[in-house]
């Protein structure tokens, strides 16, 4: 028995593993460190190696389920690297998730290259309207995606709204932070740019990017939904951003349109009221200095 995994999450995961996989026998488990929400690590067994995930499944409703659809929609199209996912679910109280692992290979010489003309193919994929047919999370936090026709109507009412209602419904933010918002939105009209809903992988940070058995990019841990590419543009951009060979090659692949830098920190205020509410008040100076810029 494997004491570090809960014994319910082991059987599921074996009875699994039983049925694709006849006689195979779980070996060993060791955690990965990385995550903030998740217990998780490598399990080892008699057929190769795995990438497993659990928590409780009351504190998170069907984030696993949701978690392997966004990474079977960013698989589909077969441009980068995804893990494949074999199962999720439930197992007693517990919620658990079983993926491909990931071993790590020294990184190749035109990685960010790589990363930049795949990531752009990616987004390449698009859907008739931005959202998705189902919600899931950012981190830990509910994402709601609603369908929309139009990406302001998206951003505002699906991203921007439901943080800010949550930071002030959690005492994170005073009032006259909600009346600073209303007065950014029609501005937003005129300042952010359209185009087609893109397949984007929702909360591509370097701690969701790895280096697969190749040394290639591989995406993990998404939070999936169509919208305006320049989203995942920014989020690779607020902790330090990515190699510059990054950008300059999905610029060249699929160029943004122009004037992105001035939209660049709108586009920061969703990941940023995310962390609002998730790590608090810290990120308040760059929000507040994000709306006095655009005031
Ligand atoms: N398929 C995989 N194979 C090997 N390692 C993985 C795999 N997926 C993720 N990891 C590693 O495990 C760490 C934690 O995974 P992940 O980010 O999915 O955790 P989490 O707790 O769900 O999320 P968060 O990072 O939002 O707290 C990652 O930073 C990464 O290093």
């Amino acid at each position: 028995m494997l004491t570090e995994v809960p014994s319910e999450v082991q059987q599921a995961v074996s009875a699994f593993l039983q049925t694709t996989m006849p006689s195979v026998a779980l070996k060993d488990f060791s955690f990965v460190s990385g995550g903030c929400i998740n217990s998780a690590g490598k399990l080892k067994t008699t057929a190769g190696d795995f990438f497993l995930k659990w928590n409780l499944a009351g504190k998170y409703p069907r984030m696993f389920e949701n978690e392997r659809s966004g990474l079977q929609h960013l698989r589909q199209p077969a441009v980068i690297d995804i893990p494949e996912v074999l199962t999720a679910g439930q197992a007693g109280s517990f919620q658990f998730i079983l993926m491909e692992f990931i071993a790590k290979a020294p990184i190749a010489k035109r990685y960010w290259e790589m990363l930049g003309e795949r990531l752009a193919q990616l987004h390449r994929v698009t859907a008739a309207r931005f959202g998705l047919d189902h919600d899931n999370y950012i981190g830990s936090l509910p994402q709601s995606n609603a369908q929309h026709d139009a990406w302001i109507d998206f951003f505002i009412h699906e991203r921007l709204g439901p943080q800010l209602q949550l930071a002030y419904n959690t005492h994170r933010i005073d009032p006259s932070w909600l009346h600073a918002f209303e007065g950014l939105y029609p501005k937003l009209r005129s300042l952010l740019s359209d185009e087609k809903p893109a397949l984007l992988h929702g909360d591509l940070w370097s701690g969701n990017l790895m280096v697969n058995e190749k040394g290639e990019p591989c995406l993990v841990d998404p939070a999936v939904y169509f919208g305006h590419r320049e989203m995942e543009w920014a989020m690779t951009k607020l902790f330090g951003g990515f190699h510059e060979a990054f950008y300059a090659s999905y610029h060249q692949a699929f160029p943004l349109q122009p004037g992105y830098d001035d939209r660049e920190d709108i586009y920061t205020l969703y990941p940023l009221l995310v962390h609002l509410n998730l790590f608090g008040a810290s990120y308040k100076l760059s929000l507040d200095s994000i709306l006095r810029k655009y005031s």
